[in-house]
């Protein structure tokens, strides 16, 4: 944690990459293992990483997981599970998550398009929330920055559950995002790359320098 503020690196497919978020604060790393991704791991490579990741900070990323799958993946060791999804998923597919992780490991990331009411009733089986930015070209990792103003919004209504700011966040912008969002939690991802799943460590490193100049 970095001046209150819980940091995801995500998009991680190297230990080096891991490592150096580690060292410079992160309280967690995700894995993607959506086989669409450009950032996608392999299982060998999660098995790997999830080895050498400390227990806690370890996060399964993924979109509309099958539910046999999700309890293969649930056995390498991930901390936390984050489900992208459509909002026409059912909902007894969100309960059948949250029953195979528990509501507390479970971080769900609906698609949410900007005209579209927050679906509400999925609160009952997690308890975080990932707010993207929407794009209908893919799931996550646009480099699209989200509406700030909305995450203040619904971060604020539902203050029970635990928000994550998530979409094209970067060194140059984390400032601005956290203030202008009240973020306590933020994900980071395509903002610190020099290409798809691989870390540039000077933008690393710039990220958490701005981070620790945000005003407590
Ligand atoms: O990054 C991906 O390729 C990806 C694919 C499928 C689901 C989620 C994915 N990434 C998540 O997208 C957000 C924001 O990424 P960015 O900062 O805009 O690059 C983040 O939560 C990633 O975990």
């Amino acid at each position: 944690m970095i001046n209150g503020l819980t940091v995801k690196v995500c998009g991680i497919t190297r230990w080096a990459d891991a490592e150096l978020a580690l060292e410079l604060g992160a309280d967690y790393i995700g894995m993607i293992c959506y086989a669409k991704s450009p950032r996608a791991v392999t299982l060998e490579q999660a098995r790997d990483l999830c080895n050498r990741i400390p227990a806690g900070k370890r996060v399964f990323v993924d979109v509309a997981t099958g539910t046999d799958e999700l309890e293969n993946f649930a056995d390498l060791g991930f901390d936390a599970f984050q489900l992208h999804f459509d909002l026409d998923l059912s909902l007894a597919t969100v309960a059948a998550w949250s029953g195979i992780v528990g509501p507390e490991a479970l971080w769900l990331a609906p698609r949410l398009p900007v005209e579209e009411d927050f679906p509400q009733p999925i609160l009952e089986f997690a308890d975080t929330v990932v707010l993207d930015a929407h794009s209908k070209a893919v799931y996550g990792g646009s480099g699209q920055t989200g509406d700030w103003g909305r995450f203040a919004d619904l971060s604020t209504l539902y203050q029970h559950k635990r928000w994550v700011l998530a979409g094209g966040l970067s060194p140059e912008n984390v400032a601005e995002a956290v203030r202008q969002s009240g973020a306590t939690m933020i994900d980071v991802n395509s903002g610190v790359e020099s290409s798809p799943g691989v870390k540039d460590p000077a933008r690393l490193r710039a990220l958490f320098a701005a981070l620790g100049q945000l005003a407590q």
